[in-house]
């Protein structure tokens, strides 16, 4: 097998990359009836897998799961979160061959494997479905031909796809029908059915590529979404620390702070999360992120250039015949920092303080948010796909770690997300040294203190223009005009 996207004449990866259409409600009047009395078997059941295995039987569809035989002779937690749940679990021979559509939730890094060993299994013209392209794009997986491929990529942790799901949303969802398998023609109006099933449809659905989706979810994830939440996370924490500030109150600063701010995001963009702030500290947080983006951009065009070449799959998959040895060292590595052995103070820390004294937090979100979806939209990737991919996806990102530090993202995104998240890490830390040094507890932990709210007007007025200008704000009052259904979470 080779790298699919390798093989494509450049126009058709710049085709591919580009295809991203936002599908109105009226697209989803149908909700689940193409799948309606179909056999959904769902492989694996972890952080998507139960969730979206959740989600698909509350909205009135068959589902049961496959496992590992030794999964269910150990009873291990996939088996117990298969079958607490209350769902039929059974063998590869038991289930698969039942299955109208098998749902392949498994790690990234077993795709091959398992996908070859449930092939033969899969009765004609039924459905295979991923939720995420790696293994059709940068593996090259071929499928039996009269097999349908479809994917529905949840552009959100597991664990938020099943709360948005309870609280009457969803999470922003790609569906895409790979154009090598789609005998049948239907693939497009299952995956619209699926999508509806997991509650996709209520916060907006484009209709994607398995290569674009690949393409923009391994950048987001990389960067914005994993890499700056848990380098900025490591050094805003030591940095108050060395500056003197309760170790209880940095760590509870950062653990729920992450959450309170983007949440502003979520609800209004960029704009509003910087609206949250004084007129100063306003100025301030602008000035910083420019400083950060000036910094920051060779690394995002890095981490986007070894992910279209395929630079990226090559090197994360010699980790993986090397029995994952750097995921585990820099996992483990992770756990050792200040910030994750620290435990959240109990101290009161009010909503507006969060931004008060976090104004560098902001900065990072601001300038993470938009160069990634600058070095996403600039790769070909369409405005809509590199939002849901930068700014709406952070807060929910942003969940995991106020439950349970770096420790909950990195064990609830997927391990090829994690093994991103480090190798953004390792090279952003030194990366931010220099600018570092700077930096003093006015911008995080104790806040400018200022006596008044006066700034020069127009300073003022250029950085308000320059925020509302940025093209992601501009796709973004626009999706999420769509997301009615929203819920607060904060
Ligand atoms: N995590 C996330 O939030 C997101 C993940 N995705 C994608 O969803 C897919 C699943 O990822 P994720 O939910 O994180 O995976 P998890 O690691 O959370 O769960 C993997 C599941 O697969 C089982 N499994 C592991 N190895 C094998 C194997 N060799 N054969 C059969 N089953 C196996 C595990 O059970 P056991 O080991 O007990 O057999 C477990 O139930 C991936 O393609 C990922 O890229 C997409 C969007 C977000
Ligand atoms: C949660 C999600 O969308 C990620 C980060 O892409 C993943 O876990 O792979
Ligand atoms: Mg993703
Ligand atoms: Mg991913």
């Amino acid at each position: 097998m080779a790298n699919y996207f390798n093989t494509l004449p450049l126009r058709e990866q710049l085709a591919q990359l580009a295809q991203c259409e936002f599908m109105d409600a009226g697209e989803f009047t149908d909700g689940v009836d193409a799948l309606k009395g179909k056999k959904l078997v769902i492989v694996g059941c972890g952080a998507q897998g139960l969730n979206q295995g959740l989600n698909l039987r509350d909205s009135g569809l068959d589902v049961s799961y496959t496992l590992r035989a030794s999964a269910i002779s150990e009873r291990r937690q996939s088996f117990l979160n298969a079958s607490e749940n209350g769902f039929t679990v059974g063998t590869y021979e038991e289930l698969i061959p039942t299955a109208d559509v098998v749902l392949n939730l498994t790690p990234d890094k077993q795709h091959t494997a398992v996908v070859s060993a449930i092939m033969p299994l899969m009765k004609k013209d039924s459905t295979l479905a991923y939720s995420h392209g790696f293994n059709i794009v940068e593996e090259g997986m071929q499928v039996r031909e009269d097999i349908t491929v479809i994917m529905v990529a949840p552009k959100c942790p597991g664990s938020e796809v099943r709360e948005e799901y309870k609280r009457g949303f969803g999470v922003p969802t790609l569906i895409a029908v790979h154009p090598e398998n789609d005998p049948q023609g239907h693939g497009l109006a299952q995956a619209k059915a699926y999508a509806a099933g997991t509650g996709g449809h209520r916060a907006g659905v484009l209709k994607s590529s398995f290569i674009a989706e690949v393409k923009s979810d391994l950048m987001g994830e990389q960067t914005i979404l994993c890499g700056m939440l848990q380098t900025g996370s490591i050094l805003c924490f030591d940095k108050m620390i060395e500056k003197g500030i309760d170790a209880g109150y940095a760590s509870k600063l950062i653990q729920y702070g992450w959450e309170v701010i983007t949440e502003a995001l979520k609800y209004g963009g960029v704009t509003n999360m910087l609206d949250r702030l004084s007129n100063p500290a306003k100025v301030k947080a602008f000035e910083l992120s420019e400083e950060l983006k000036v910094i920051m951009r060779p690394l995002y065009n890095k981490h986007q250039d070894d992910i279209i070449d395929g630079t990226f799959s090559r090197v994360m998959m010699e980790d993986w015949n090397n029995d994952d040895a750097n995921l585990l060292k820099w996992r483990s590595e992770t756990a050792e920092t200040n910030f994750e052995k620290t435990p959240a103070g109990d101290v009161e820390i009010s909503e507006q303080e969060f931004f008060d004294n976090g104004i560098l937090m902001v900065a990072m979100v601001k300038a993470g948010v938009e160069l990634a979806f600058e070095t996403m939209t600039a790769a070909g990737i369409i405005e809509e796909s590199a939002y849901y991919e930068s700014l709406h996806e952070t807060p929910l990102i942003a969940n995991t770690i106020a439950r349970k530090k770096l420790f909950e993202m990195n064990r609830t995104i997927s391990d090829t997300a994690e093994y991103g998240c480090y190798l953004y890490n390792h090279a952003c830390l030194p990366l931010l040294a220099d600018f570092m040094k700077n930096i003093d507890t006015d911008v995080i932990g104790k806040g400018l203190g200022e006596q008044s709210n006066q700034v020069d007007n127009q300073t003022l007025i250029q950085i308000n223009a320059a925020l509302r200008e940025h093209p992601v704000e501009k796709v973004g009052a626009k999706l999420r005009g769509y997301m009615s259904a929203m819920k607060k979470i904060v």
